[in-house]
């Protein structure tokens, strides 16, 4: 499976997007690790809040079908975007959690333009599993005093 064809089943993952609020659909492509595809599209609230991504719908997905957190392959995301889409703060935060920092994540948009990064970059110096690590946090603090 290559970007593109991942690209494309994002394209189809964001026809099924629930967008009574925004009218902004977004679909997104996960590869896991035996080459199986988990798709998401966003799926809006009237209380808003509630609403989630597709990014983190796909993510949410994989990890209940059984999926590894740090296993997967690679995401594709789309909208309808004249750059191509990029994932907002709160899934970049999951995506660090569940993905390699090396990860690819392929960003596109209905024209076809395709851009490739990775998390590592999206989201550098992330608040992740090792800062909660009590002994690197009191050498921090003695370091700090
Ligand atoms: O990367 C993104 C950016 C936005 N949205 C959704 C959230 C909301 O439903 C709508 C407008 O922000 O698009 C996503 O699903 N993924
Ligand atoms: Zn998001």
């Amino acid at each position: 499976m290559d970007k593109q064809q991942l690209m494309e089943l994002a394209r189809q993952a964001r026809e099924r997007a629930y967008t009574p609020y925004s009218h902004f659909k977004v679909g997104a492509a996960l590869l896991d690790s035996e080459g199986n595809v988990h798709m998401g599209c966003n799926v809006e609230n009237a209380a808003y809040g509630p609403t989630n991504c597709a990014e983190r719908t796909a993510l949410f997905r994989a990890i209940a079908d059984g999926c590894s957190a740090k296993s997967f392959q690679a995401i594709a995301v789309i909208g309808d975007t004249t750059a191509p889409i990029t994932p907002c703060g709160v899934c970049r935060q999951v995506l660090v959690e569940l993905c390699a920092a090396e990860m690819p994540v392929y960003m596109g948009n209905l024209n076809g333009d395709l851009v490739e990064t990775t998390i590592g970059e999206l989201l550098p110096g992330a608040f992740d599993v090792s800062s909660l690590d009590s002994s690197a946090s009191r050498t921090e603090g003695l370091a700090n005093s």
